[in-house]
């Protein structure tokens, strides 16, 4: 013994408990001394309501450097209140009894005032022939800490150290509890940042995490300390705003959030700024169950990201409905694919300077039993949203391939096929080789089919793409660019795609005749694939206005209503098979009839025009809205248009200032009542009206008018210049 684990005078009172621990043992010996001493539990005995021994351990555990620290001390000073009723049932028993009572956890005090968590076990003991207590107590602070470190790492996010998604939807189910007990209302917040992946991808994973804790701070500080913020994985993060919440508090927060999200982040040792799109689920108005909250939260923050990202949504059940629909249609796809209930019609694709029909698009139907005749526009995103659009892409593929098949047995007059091709259908790298199996199973020479890609879908990992469409080129088929100008292309790298066509998006098209940047986008896009050796194809024409300034401009080939919808496979063969022809009447030149056009919504204007203009020999064009006089002048070769101040589609003023743009040789003049208006003069000046005239009118000054901006043109036309204002 060296004096120091034993309290002196208690030295011959722990012979006689060890004796009465062991009743086998006749003597106290050496050895059971050691065993006390160096036991890991903490042992110590009162009497009298004081500290009479203490072992080793249990100077350790009270912080008691000096034995006499302990000795004599007051016992109940080391038992915190709260664990003394616990203490108090082993009072009582007996250390022999074979029936002893299980260790419980308690908590004692230290000598400095803080508290040890231990298991506890105590019995009646006689000490130094006094009827004592003897304390036997096992420190569990290390393993409470690693089962409370275990208990962490399970609930909570090892990056950002918030809650999971686990804990989360625990407190939120509790939160629920106590906000139905005080009809409270709480709020779920589902935030996610846009475009997230695309700071991994370009600077890292790790400016990524620290992106991921930044945002995990930032929205901590955004609520009350009693809210909770998770992070469910990836980019997502949830709030839960706890009761009392006052009406407008989510929306409030909302828009916390994304100001503070809005702060710029330095990652990379650059400034970014993130947004993050927020859905918002309300209990008790949309649900009572934690789960379902979450799901709606994350429903509408989908919604949120639809309506443009960076804002937020409340939930509606309207949401749900729709989700429920898109998911019967997702459903119903399947059957679909498993049903064969799938169609390919064929829209012709005609070369403007023969006129024939050189190419056919397969454009996919659903022929669903349930639901009719179903356009892609109404499958097509959903399909593209689960995988399903790579088994349907390979079926329409397929199916393409059959039809060419079949056309070359019954002896068609075949043109190639072109297939749309989905984004996630092209991120399947080895789409070369189901191209060349497909091809090969049904003996197909690849000259005939073509891929429509999109400009984005080359985009997302362009150098991927670029050889993935050089070895598509290496099967010998050939590939446009769909939707061209719809997109964010990046023109370098148009240059490597090893495409033959750029075909003109449809929204272009019908601007071609009315819209100035529409044309001019149509321009250039005509002279790029020109300029790198490609043809250019126009998707959408639907008048013969936009099919002659196709033709003006030089585009190669037209795809649309014009010429023709898309058709059954039956209704296509019979096209081929009669080699119908597209025809365009030559537009009438200006200076051998003097055209004039007139565009009026007053019919007594317009009679009036009418009358002077065929007296005087003019060929007169006559418009009712601004569409038609578009059409019209797409048509033909105009030099003077005149028009009243009211126009069916459009003001007077604005038409003027398009047709300036696309039909600069044009005297344009104006009959209005109003010659105060600022926005009459500013028209005079921009060059948009060379003349005006004033009501009332007569024949005279009608004829007049006519004659002098006649004259301007043709002065401007021999001249080669655009007439002055
Ligand atoms: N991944 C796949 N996408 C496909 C497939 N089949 C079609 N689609 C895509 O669905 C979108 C809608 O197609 P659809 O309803 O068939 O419409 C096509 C034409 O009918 C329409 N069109 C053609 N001419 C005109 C016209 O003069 N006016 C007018 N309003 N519409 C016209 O344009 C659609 C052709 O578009 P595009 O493919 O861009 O040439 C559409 O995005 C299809 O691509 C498929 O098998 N796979």
């Amino acid at each position: 013994m060296n004096g120091v684990a034993l309290i002196d005078p208690a030295l011959a009172g722990a012979r006689h408990l060890l004796r009465q621990l062991n009743p086998a043992a006749a003597e106290f010996n050496d050895g059971y001394r050691m065993l006390v001493e160096l036991v890991p539990e903490a042992i110590w005995i009162n009497c009298g309501g004081q500290i009479v021994y203490a072992n080793p351990a249990a100077l350790r555990m009270f912080g008691a450097c000096d034995p006499a620290l302990l000795s004599g001390s007051e016992a109940l000073a080391r038992v915190p209140l709260e664990s003394r009723h616990q203490m108090a049932q082993f009072v009582s028993v007996d250390a022999g009894c074979t029936q002893q009572p299980p260790r419980c956890p308690l908590q004692l005090r230290r000598l400095d005032g803080t508290l040890v968590d231990v298991e506890y076990f105590g019995c009646a003991v006689r000490f130094n022939d006094c009827e004592s207590v003897m304390n036997v107590a096992h420190d569990v602070t290390e393993r409470r800490e690693h089962e409370q470190a275990i208990e962490h790492q399970a609930t909570h996010d090892l990056l950002t150290g918030l809650p999971n998604r686990a804990l989360f939807l625990d407190r939120l189910a509790l939160a629920i509890r106590r906000a139905e007990r005080h009809h409270g209302r709480l709020a779920v917040m589902f935030v996610d940042l846009d475009k997230f992946k695309h700071v991994n991808d370009t600077l890292g994973h790790a400016a990524g995490d620290q992106l991921l804790c930044t945002v995990g701070a930032r929205l901590a500080q955004c609520v009350r300390d009693a809210d909770t913020v998770a992070r469910l994985g990836g980019d997502e993060f949830v709030l839960l705003l706890d009761h009392p919440l006052g009406e407008s508090t989510p929306a409030m927060v909302a828009e916390r959030v994304a100001r503070r999200l809005g702060e710029p982040v330095t990652l990379g040792g650059h400034e970014h700024v993130v947004t993050g799109s927020v859905g918002i689920s309300i209990y008790p108005d949309d649900g009572g169950q934690a789960e379902e909250l979450l799901r709606q939260a994350d429903i509408a923050m989908y919604r949120a990201k639809e309506g443009g990202r960076n804002g937020f949504q409340f939930f509606t059940h309207d949401m749900q409905s729709r989700l429920d629909a898109r998911m019967m249609l997702e459903q119903g796809l399947h059957r679909a694919l498993q049903r064969d209930e799938f169609v390919l019609h064929y829209q012709p694709q005609v070369d403007l300077r023969s006129g024939r029909v050189v190419g056919v698009e397969a454009l996919l139907r659903w022929q669903s039993p349930e639901l009719g005749l179903v356009q892609p526009f109404q499958f097509i995103p959903v399909a593209e949203e689960s995988s399903l659009i790579t088994q349907i892409g390979q079926w329409v593929l397929d199916r393409a391939c059959a039809t060419l098949r079949a056309w070359l047995d019954a002896g068609v007059p075949v043109v190639p096929i072109a297939v749309n091709v989905a984004a996630s259908q092209f991120a399947d790298m080895a789409m070369d080789q189901v191209v060349r199996a497909t091809l090969a199973r049904h003996g197909v020479e690849p000259r005939l089919l073509e891929l429509e890609l999109t400009e984005s879908l080359s985009m997302e990992d362009p150098e991927a793409s670029v050889a993935l469409m050089h070895r598509l080129k290496a099967t010998g088929i050939s590939m446009s660019i769909d939707d061209f100008g719809t997109g964010y292309s990046n023109l370098a790298y148009l240059k490597r795609f090893p495409v033959d066509k750029l075909k003109i998006d449809q929204s272009f098209t019908r601007g071609l005749t009315c819209e100035p940047g529409d044309r001019a986008i149509v321009t250039a896009v005509i002279r790029m694939a020109h300029s790198l050796g490609l043809r250019a194809i126009a998707e959408g024409v639907e008048t013969e206005g936009q099919l002659r300034v196709l033709a003006e401009q030089g585009c190669d080939e037209v795809q649309g209503f014009y010429f023709s919808r898309a058709l059954s496979g039956s209704a296509m063969v019979a096209m081929l098979a009669g080699q119908a022809k597209i025809g365009l009447a030559p537009a009438a030149v200006a200076c051998e009839r003097r055209t004039v056009l007139l565009a009026a919504a007053d019919p007594l204007l317009r009679e009036d025009l009418l009358r002077v203009a065929g007296r005087a020999g003019y060929h007169v064009l006559l418009a009712h809205s601004v569409d038609d006089a578009y059409e019209l002048l797409a048509g033909n070769a105009v030099g003077v248009v005149l028009a009243g101040q009211e126009l069916a589609g459009d003001s007077a003023i604005g038409f003027f200032g398009r047709i300036k743009h696309m039909h600069p040789r044009t005297v344009r003049v104006l009959v209005t009542d109003d010659t105060s208006a600022t926005n009459l003069a500013d028209a005079i000046n921009r060059g948009s009206i060379h003349q005006f005239a004033t009501r009332p009118w007569c024949d005279a000054m009608l004829d007049g008018l006519l004659a002098t901006s006649y004259s301007y043109y043709e002065r401007s036309c021999n001249e080669g210049t655009e007439v002055s204002g």
